[in-house]
């Protein structure tokens, strides 16, 4: 029995991208055939996976992208391409709203008009904002504080407002922190000029920079430095795949659920755990607190273990620097 030929085609945008492509890894190996559509502004061709089938372009490029629809048959699409970085955002709002909001209307628009049955989403814990309590639960107050944060928050309700509308479904994934890399090193991140704590600590410890900044050592943390829930981007990238079954098996059903541990980690601890796995100290500089930092920041998760059949696998903080690090090393 050939399992691949029995499911349908995945429309991967973003797949090019440091967690699209770790998706598009495991719907492959569990057996969805997988079409990747990327303008690889900040993704590369070489992170798409050899099995996959690869389109170049953007999203909101309606002809192309019905085309994909129609000649691959596809049935679901995951929407991962956008503009990632936070202050970014802040300096260039209109690039935000324009890439992650209007664009994915427009992707959203082609969808629906060709009868694309399912939609998951890459949202992200920046739509919280500085949460009153944690961890946070996904029907606590969205009151996100930057452009970012509101982009995305904006295209959430456009799924949901079109979900109610129209037969299609869709999961919003609310990814906490992203880090490590593919347990078999197939894939990781690579992205250029990088400001994620742990891929900017692994650059460091390898020698690659010159030090690691701390910013802010006066939060209302046990060590004073902001904490964070990591997630493997291995047991994302398989929440993916669970989340599309779901949204076969329940069509008449959207979810939106937090993706996290539900644990978090300071700076130093993430530091700590870095300077473990080397056994060389990485140079710590002490600095002023990041502008719309919250002191701490983890998942409620107990929406998605009772949604999904996803457990966990690689929760453990020096699994993730390890493969964040085996990551690095190949990137020489
Ligand atoms: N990395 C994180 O910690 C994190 C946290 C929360 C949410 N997210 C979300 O996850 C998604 C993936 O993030 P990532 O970290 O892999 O970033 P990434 O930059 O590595 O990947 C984004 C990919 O999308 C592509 N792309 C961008 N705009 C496009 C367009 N208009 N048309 C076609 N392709 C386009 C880029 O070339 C790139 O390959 C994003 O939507 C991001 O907002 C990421
Ligand atoms: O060089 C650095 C980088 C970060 N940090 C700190 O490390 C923590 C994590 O920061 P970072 O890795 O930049 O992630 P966040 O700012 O928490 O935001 C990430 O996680 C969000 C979800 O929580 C996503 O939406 C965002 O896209 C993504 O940038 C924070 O306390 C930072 O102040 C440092 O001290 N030094």
């Amino acid at each position: 029995m050939n399992e691949t030929s029995e499911k349908p085609a995945v429309l991967v945008t973003g797949g090019a991208g440091y967690i699209g492509s770790h998706a598009a890894l495991a719907l492959l190996d569990a057996g969805w055939p997988v079409i990747v559509l990327d303008n690889l502004v900040t993704g590369f061709r070489s992170a798409v996976p050899e099995r996959a089938t690869f389109a170049k372009g953007d999203v909101a490029d309606a002809a192309l992208v019905g085309g994909l629809i129609e000649n691959h048959g596809i049935k679901a699409i995951m929407h991962f391409a956008g503009s990632v970085v936070v202050p970014e955002s802040v300096e260039d709002p209109l690039k935000y709203y324009d890439n992650n909001t209007a664009k994915s209307r427009a992707l959203i628009e082609t969808a629906v008009s060709l009868g694309v049955p399912h939609f998951i989403f890459s949202s992200t814990a920046a739509t919280y904002g500085v949460p009153d309590t944690i961890p946070v639960r996904e029907d606590m107050p969205t009151v996100p504080i930057n452009p970012y944060g509101r982009s995305k928050l904006m295209t959430e309700w456009m799924l949901r407002d079109t979900a109610a509308a129209h037969p299609i479904n869709y999961c919003a994934l609310r990814y906490f922190n992203v880090a490590g890399a593919d347990p078999e090193g197939r894939s990781g991140q690579s992205t250029a000029g990088a400001t994620h704590l742990i891929k900017v600590a692994v650059e460091a410890a390898l020698g690659k920079r010159e030090s690691v900044a701390v910013y802010g050592t006066d939060y209302d943390t046990p060590d004073g430095t902001g904490v964070r829930d990591y997630i493997h981007v291995g047991d994302l990238a398989a929440a993916h795949v669970h989340a599309l079954e779901k949204l076969i098996a329940d069509p008449a059903e959207s979810y939106t659920l937090n993706c996290g541990y539900g644990r978090g980690f300071s700076v130093l601890e993430v530091l700590d755990a870095i300077d473990r796995a080397t056994n060389k100290p990485i140079k710590r500089v002490m600095e002023a607190r990041r502008a719309g930092d919250p002191d701490a920041l983890t998942a409620d998760n107990s929406a998605i273990l009772e949604t999904l059949p996803w457990r966990p696998k690689l929760d453990d903080l020096d699994t993730i620097v390890a493969h964040a690090l085996a990551w690095e090393r190949r990137l020489d």
